[in-house]
Order: structure tokens, then C-alpha cells, then sequence
């Protein structure tokens, strides 16, 4: 039997393409890609070669290049074309003692085995390669005593063999995602390239061995002559609080030199010119409690001079996704604006900005090529997954080429639409709109609102965990708002709702109900919504400000706030807006649901994942027992290994299934029918 795409057997078995690297010569293109493991139990990732020309100009199918049970990902190349890739796969030349961890791999430029090239106790992490030069830094996590790889095993074995597993803190972050933090903590290590087609790179060097929490997280740039790694480098500023500085460490003595740092503001994601004059980085402010909100711009580096610079005083655009221009005369930014990610090339030199694409994509992966005439990247849409795209880097005609992508080309089973209306508070509300084949004045849809999650970001491309097609061939339409906090609006729509997450956001997201339900091919008295996280959150408010949908789904969400601050993973971020409960109750008690648990009547589906370390499973508790307490008609569907996103194929389609027949039970009045395997 032939199922669709959309089909929860046949969705989990689509390959998903998920970044994008072009080799340092432009004539290779290496997509790490996901699909479906032989056990259909999880998802693993392989590395494909893309052809850089499209079909009409000859482009061949893509190559799977790696193929093996621990997965690859991470890809970078040496300046001869080599490729570089992080794996967990065991190393036939090891040591049996030497337990795989992700380690650093290379697979030669012209073909033929892959061979282990550098290793570390406690595993390899994100790395970079000098272009020129070819040294290699990566991050590697580290106990705290250890002064060279001999301790580093002792020390791990003698935890191993004492059964101990505790860690001790003395700051935050203990945790981050779903991952516990410590007792290692990552410190940079540069290598030099393999001295010949047989070798490993040269002993990897400490370059950071005082880092302590410094590199939690951190991205680093090399300068072409790999004299000079740049990287994020965390700084206490107390109460468990930090800044981020950017910092400029010699990589042959180690020394360390602060280069962009203000007690105001984060610094982030470093790429250091082609030329090796200057850093591109991105400078956020966390926003103030009773000042303005979350910003974040495009801040250069002049290397020679140290000054620092804002490359688009006069724009609002928070930039996504950044690249260099080979010739270093302007960067490339991906920003959300309007529902769309949109590519814009940025002149270093006298800030102009030149919008380069035109469709409703969102532009993702940024790798100008060489020789400066294109920028190959992924374009998504909600009506599109990820595919590989080749875009003019000048004005061009703003329209992608696509290149044959080791993805899969989808017909969706419906239609997208846009729509606009205008909140009470005059500001326009625009929203995408699915809308399923059938839908019409004479065969209305019923309606599923969704509320996006954040909620600094905008519903605006493909989302496979979120994914409104599968409801659209069950027979619904998908409303996709951008209300307040929504990015790509320009600060005063983030600023709306800043510390009125509640009451603002409902607001704008009930208007943007109100219109959609007022057309004649949408049936009004069907409806229903849902929310994951932030969305989630607005599901909780939702259900406790009106009862007009049938059905209310909340995913890993916000419920009591107060509780919410102490136990996610890192509170500072959220304190700069609501300060803490203790000390700024006011805006807690505005803005959290739970006090409002005693209005619900909508029958509601709780969902959420143990290991989920930003939305803690507290919140699911304590809203499932809240609801319980209310007598509210409720369910509550517990994932005990899964985070704060639901990862595995199976539960992933339980995830839908579940939804669906709760769906059928309170928005059509089928019998409640518990998918057959919970
Ligand atoms: C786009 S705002 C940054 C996301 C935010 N980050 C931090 C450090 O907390 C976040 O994780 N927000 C969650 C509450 C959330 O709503 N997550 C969304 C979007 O990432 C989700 O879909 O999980």
C-alpha cells in the first residue's frame, strides 16, 4: 500500500537535510542529513555530497558519503579538500580500552576509507579549520584537575569504578537542554593538519586550560593563518549571571586578549573575515526590566584597530543566520522580517543593504562561494522542508535555483495562504493560514489555531516537529500567527508584550482567530488550539481567559512562572523581563496562568518530556494537578525519555496520534479512542 507523505509510517522516513557546508575551493557541498535508523527506533545522521550546479546545468543526483551506526555530523574541510566530520563510531585501530566517543574523522578529498584523525577522553565537540593553514580547533570537556590526557582517563576511571556520578556546583548553569552540566567542562584544543595521507593530526595542545565554565556553549573562528582562535568566552557577573565577551587567544602561547566586551550586552558567534581584517559577531541586549526589550544586530570587529561597530544602526533586523563575502567587502545575513527569513548581503564598508531574495523562504546554512558570485544556502517555507539552494549574491532576480537535494520533494496536501488583520491596539497582525484541499463555503474546515513558541522568533518556515500539513490531510485548517514578541516586525512588535506576555499575546492571537474564523470556508464552531513551550504557555493562558475552542493542547509549557524561574535552565536570561518573584512580584502575578486555573472548562491535553531541562517536567505536574484539582476534563501524555522536544520516531508519531484522537473525541464527538500502544 502507497501511504503519503504525510502519513505518520511514511512522515518519520523522510530524510530531513539539516545544514550545509561548501568546501574552501566551491566545488563541493556536504549536507549532514537525518533519516530513520534500520531499527526505526531513532534518527541518525550521514553526510551527502550535493552537486553545486542544478539539474539544467548537468548537477547529478547526491552521493551519501559516510554510512555508519553512530551517525556523523559536524563538517568542515582542510585546505586540500579533505573533509572533516564528528562521529561516535568505533575506531577499528583503537585501544579496546579506549571507549568510542565522538572523536574527529577524515575522509580524503579524493576518495577511499575514512580514518580517526584526533580523540580525547572526553570526547571531540564543535570545530573549526584555519583556511589557510589548516589547524584545527575543537572543544573537548575536561575534569577540572586533569593536567594532560593520562590524568584525564585516570580521573574519569576513578570516578567509573567508585560508582560516582555527583557533580558539584558553585554557579549556574547545572543544566542546559536536557544535558546535566559537569563535572567536565569543554576547554579548546588546537592540532595541526595531518603531516601526511596516513596520519592523524598533529598531539592536540590545551589552549584554554583555566576556561572553567568560560566555553560552555562557545563557537570559535580561526584567522586564516591559524595564528589567532576567536571565541565566545562566558564571564561571571554574579548571582548566578553572565555575560558573554568575544576574546582573541594566540594559539601558539595560549595568551588571551578581550576584543569585544560591555557590561550591557552579549557578544556571540564569531567568523573571522576572509582577509583575517575583521570579526563579524552578533551583539544582543537580554533587554531591562523597565526599559526596552530583547535586541540583537550585526557588530563588527576592525582587528587592527579593535573598534567595534554596529552594521545596521538604521535596520531592526536580528540576524539569524550569518556568512562572509569571499572578497570581505560585505557579510551575508539570514533575518526573520514579515513571516519569511529572507538573505540580505550588507556592504562592510558603507552599510548598505540589499535585500537578495523575494520569495516567502526562510534561508538558512549561508556559504558564499569563492569565487564571490553565489551564496549556496538551505531555503525552507512552510509549504517546503529544508532543500539545497543556490542564490545570486548580488541583486540577481531574488529567486533561489535549486539544486537536487538528498531530501524529498513534497506536495503538500492543501493549500498556504497569508493572512492580515489588526489588533485593538491598531497594530497589524499577519499570520500564515493552511488550509486543507477540501476546504470550502460549502465544506468549511474545521480550525486549529497554533501558537508559536520562544517567543523571540517568527512562525515563519518548515518545522518537522510542528509540522500543520499532517493536520491539513486529516481535514484542518492551520492558523500561524505572528503576534507580540514575534521577531521580523521591528523592536515595537517585540516591546508590545514585553512583561504582558499574557494579557498582549492573547490579545493579538484572538484577533487573529476572530478574522479567520469570520471566512465562510472555515467552520467556526469546530475549533481548537495548541502550543509548545512559550506556545504552550499561551495555551495554559488561553485556557484560562475563554472557552471557545473545543480542545486546548499544551506542550512543554510555562504554567506557574514563579516555579518556572527557579527550575529552568538558566533564569537569568527570563529575569532581565521579569525580574524574580521574590523581589518584582507584580509581573508574575500578571502574567502567570496558573492563577487563573479555576476559569478553565476546555477539555485539555497535557504533554511533556522528562529530560526537558527548559520547561522542567514541574510545570507539567503541577498543571496536571492543578486541572485535576479543577475537575477539568484532562489528559496528560508523559514521554519518560524524552526532552524538552519529542526526538524519536515512535513517540513522535504517539505525539501525533494522540493529538489526533483527541482531536476526534472534543472537536468532532468520536468516541475517545487511546492510540493502541499507550
Ligand atoms: C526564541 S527565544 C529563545 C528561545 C528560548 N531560549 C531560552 C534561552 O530560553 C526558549 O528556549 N524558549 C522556550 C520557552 C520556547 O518557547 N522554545 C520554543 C522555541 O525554541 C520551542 O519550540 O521549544
Amino acid at each position: 500500500m502507497v501511504r503519503s507523505w504525510y502519513e505518520l509510517p511514511e512522515y518519520v522516513r523522510l530524510r530531513r537535510v539539516n545544514g550545509l557546508r561548501l568546501s574552501p575551493d566551491g566545488t563541493r557541498l556536504v549536507a549532514p542529513v537525518s533519516g530513520l535508523a534500520p531499527d526505526d527506533k531513532s534518527f541518525r545522521s550521514a553526510l551527502w555530497e550535493i552537486d553545486v550546479n542544478p539539474e539544467s546545468e548537468g548537477g547529478h543526483a547526491p552521493r551519501r558519503l559516510t554510512r555508519s551506526a553512530a551517525g556523523e555530523s559536524g563538517v568542515g574541510f582542510l585546505p586540500d579538500g579533505s573533509m572533516l566530520f564528528t562521529t561516535g563510531r568505533p575506531d577499528p585501530e583503537a585501544k579496546a580500552e579506549d571507549k568510542a566517543k565522538a572523536a574527529l574523522w577524515l575522509l580524503p578529498a579524493d576518495g577511499g576509507e575514512a580514518r580517526q584523525v584526533a580523540s580525547r577522553p572526553g570526547g571531540v565537540g564543535p570545530f573549526t579549520v584555519a583556511r589557510d593553514s589548516g589547524l584545527v580547533a575543537f572543544t573537548s570537556d575536561v575534569l577540572p584537575r586533569s593536567e594532560d590526557d593520562e590524568e584525564e582517563k585516570e580521573a574519569r576511571k576513578a570516578r567509573a569504578e567508585a560508582g560516582v556520578t555527583a557533580i558539584l556546583h558553585e554557579d549556574l548553569p547545572v543544566r542546559a537542554w536536557d544535558s546535566d552540566i559537569g563535572p567536565d567542562h569543554p576547554r579548546y584544543f588546537v592540532a595541526a593538519p595531518p603531516a601526511d595521507d596516513d596520519a592523524r593530526l598533529g598531539d592536540p595542545r590545551d589552549l584554554t586550560p583555566d576556561a572553567g565554565m568560560a566555553l560552555l556553549g562557545a563557537g570559535g573562528s580561526l584567522s586564516p593563518d591559524g595564528t589567532t582562535l576567536y571565541t565566545e568566552w562566558r564571564v561571571p557577573v554574579g548571582k548566578g549571571a553572565h555575560r558573554t565577551d568575544v576574546v582573541a587567544v594566540d594559539t601558539a602561547t595560549g595568551e588571551r586578549r578581550t576584543l569585544a566586551t560591555d557590561p550591557a550586552y552579549d557578544f556571540g558567534r564569531p567568523q573571522v573575515s576572509p582577509d583575517g581584517g575583521h570579526l563579524l559577531l552578533v551583539r544582543s541586549h537580554e533587554g531591562e526590566y523597565d526599559g526596552g526589550p530583547r535586541d540583537e544586530t550585526v557588530w563588527l570587529v576592525d582587528l587592527a584597530t579593535g573598534e567595534g561597530r554596529d552594521l545596521l544602526p538604521e535596520h531592526e533586523l536580528w540576524p539569524r543566520e550569518l556568512a562572509w563575502a569571499a572578497d570581505s567587502d560585505a557579510v551575508f545575513i539570514a533575518a526573520d522580517e514579515n513571516g519569511r527569513r529572507p538573505l540580505f548581503r550588507i556592504d562592510t564598508a558603507t552599510g548598505a543593504v540589499t535585500r537578495l531574495t523575494g520569495d516567502h523562504g526562510a534561508y538558512s546554512g549561508l556559504n558564499p562561494s569563492p569565487d564571490g558570485r553565489y551564496v549556496y544556502a538551505l531555503r525552507d517555507a512552510w509549504d517546503a522542508p529544508p532543500a539545497p539552494v543556490r542564490l545570486a549574491s548580488d541583486t540577481g532576480d531574488g529567486q533561489p535555483v535549486y539544486l537536487r537535494t538528498p531530501g524529498s520533494e513534497l506536495t503538500m496536501p492543501g493549500t498556504l495562504t497569508e493572512v492580515e488583520t489588526t489588533a485593538d491596539d491598531g497594530t497589524r497582525i499577519r499570520s500564515w493560514l493552511v488550509l486543507p484541499e477540501e476546504a470550502s463555503a460549502e465544506s468549511p474546515a474545521p480550525l486549529m489555531l497554533w501558537v508559536h513558541g520562544g517567543p523571540y522568533m517568527s512562525f515563519n518556515g518548515w518545522s518537522w516537529r510542528w509540522n500543520p500539513w499532517l493536520l491539513a490531510a486529516r481535514g484542518y485548517a492551520v492558523l500561524l500567527p505572528d503576534p507580540a514578541l514575534s521577531t521580523g516586525y521591528g523592536q515595537e512588535m517585540v516591546g508590545r508584550a514585553w512583561g504582558k506576555w499574557g494579557p498582549r499575546t492573547y490579545a493579538d492571537v484572538m484577533s487573529a482567530t476572530d478574522a479567520v474564523e469570520a471566512r465562510d470556508d472555515i467552520d467556526a464552531e469546530h475549533t481548537a488550539m495548541m502550543g509548545g513551550s512559550f506556545g504552550g504557555y499561551m495555551a495554559n493562558w488561553i485556557a484560562g481567559h475563554t472557552d471557545r475552542f473545543k480542545a486546548i493542547i499544551s506542550h512543554a509549557s510555562l504554567w506557574g512562572l514563579d516555579g518556572f524561574n527557579g527550575t529552568t535552565d538558566y533564569p537569568p536570561v527570563w529575569e532581565q523581563e521579569f525580574g524574580t518573584p521574590l523581589d518584582r512580584p507584580e509581573r508574575y502575578i500578571l502574567n502567570s496562568p496558573h492563577l487563573h486555573a479555576a476559569e478553565i472548562r476546555t477539555p485539555m491535553l497535557v504533554i511533556h518530556g522528562d529530560k526537558d531541562y527548559r520547561v522542567p517536567i514541574s510545570e507539567g505536574l503541577r498543571l496536571w494537578r492543578d486541572l485535576l484539582l479543577h475537575e477539568v476534563d484532562a489528559k496528560f501524555l508523559y514521554f519518560p525519555d524524552e526532552n524538552h522536544w519529542i526526538l524519536t520516531p515512535g513517540n513522535a508519531q504517539i505525539w501525533y496520534e494522540t493529538i489526533y484522537a483527541f482531536l476526534d473525541h472534543h472537536v468532532h464527538g468520536k468516541e475517545w479512542v487511546k492510540p493502541e500502544l499507550l
